[in-house]
């Protein structure tokens, strides 16, 4: 029997536990290429439409994927590294953000009713932030496996696809660090203006990553030691989510910096990982386009987004529903009588 994933006693049965997981299955990916070939219209002219569609059978196991459940997940954390001065807004916006999640005000809210969604948001211990990255571990083993298991927990099992996202003022330092310290370079080439820091405060926000580097210097090797050390919860949630969909084979659909940093860690574990992920759009914040080269993935779409939230792969999702709509839905050549096929 495969071992459910969690609660995982230890990074180091974890780890185990990720190799062990599905791929796609090639069968059904050999039909849905054969029926899109067989379909009204020029082979390969619908694009990237064609590859979502293919996708979503390999990972669905069926030649005509449908989805009539799309689950969106949000997650909140809050970070000690805020104590650093790394946030233009101040620490009390996530909570006061979650509350306009579920009041409905917030762009997530119209984003996923309009790409048809199911939004829940989790506030993971925001009373209770990290400890700051700079003077140590942002958190302990036990803490990143507890909030893996809430992660992977809030998936919803029947869910044909799921979303994810996140909310965390000072998360774009935490996504800045992660990559750093898991993919190299400098910390300034993987930092950026997040919620709004100026020129001045993306200095501060690379300073202080590199010290959070060379302070952390015996976790980089190790890519959930290195989520340990700089932390957040949501990323350690996101984590989980990831990983429980991958078990149930739903796909899923990454945000933007901040939730694909959060994903990359998985990456770095397995390059494999995250084969059963999209990345919903590309983020205007600089670091995503070159975590994107490092994955080897191309973003649905490109709209100059920056909020997080979810709200750029819920926006994908519209894509995602249009591309099975033409693979469900058209003719084949035979069907119409249309010559050429
Ligand atoms: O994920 C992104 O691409 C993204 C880009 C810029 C900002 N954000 C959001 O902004 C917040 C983090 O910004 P900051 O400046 O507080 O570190 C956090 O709540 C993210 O959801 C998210
Ligand atoms: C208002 C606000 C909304 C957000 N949504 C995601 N991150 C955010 C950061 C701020 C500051």
């Amino acid at each position: 029997m495969i071992q459910p994933l969690f609660p995982a006693p230890s990074f180091s049965d974890l780890r185990d536990r990720v190799v062990a997981l599905p791929d796609a299955d090639a069968g059904a990916i050999k039909a849905a290429r054969a029926r899109q070939d067989s379909l009204t219209k020029p082979p390969g002219s619908l694009g990237r439409l064609e590859d979502l569609a293919v996708f979503m059978a390999g990972w669905h196991g069926v030649a005509r994927p449908r989805i009539a459940q799309a689950q969106a997940l949000v997650f909140a954390g809050n970070h000690g590294i805020c104590a650093q001065g790394v946030n233009p807004f101040p620490q009390e916006v996530t909570a006061q953000m979650v509350a306009n999640f579920q009041a409905g005000g917030a762009a997530i809210n119209q984003l996923c009713r309009a790409s048809g969604a199911e939004l829940t948001v989790i506030a993971l211990d925001l009373e209770r932030p990290t400890a700051d990255f700079s003077a140590g571990p942002a958190m302990r083993e036990a803490e990143v496996l507890d909030a893996m298991a809430r992660g992977a927990q809030a998936v919803d099992p029947g869910a044909d696809v799921l979303i994810l996202g996140e909310m965390g003022i000072g998360n774009s330092t935490v996504a800045a660090a992660l990559t750093r310290a898991l993919f190299g370079g400098t910390a300034d080439e993987w930092v950026g203006p997040g919620a709004g820091s100026d020129s001045e405060g993306l200095r501060l926000k690379a300073r202080v990553i590199e010290a959070g580097v060379a302070r952390h210097a015996a976790a980089l090797a190790d890519p959930l030691a290195v989520l340990a050390a700089f932390g957040g919860r949501e990323q350690a949630a996101i984590c989980g989510a990831v990983l429980a969909a991958r078990a149930a084979r739903i796909p899923v659909i990454l945000d933007g910096f901040i939730c694909t940093a959060a994903a990359a860690v998985l990456h770095a574990l397995d390059a494999g990982a995250l084969d059963h992920c999209l990345v919903g759009h590309a983020s205007a914040e600089p670091g995503h386009r070159r975590l994107l080269g490092v994955l080897g993935k191309k973003a649905v779409l490109d709209l100059g987004m920056r909020l997080g939230e979810g709200s750029g792969a819920a926006v994908a999702l519209g894509v995602l529903r249009a591309a099975l709509a033409a693979h469900d839905g058209m003719a084949t050549f035979a069907e119409a009588g249309v010559s050429g096929g």
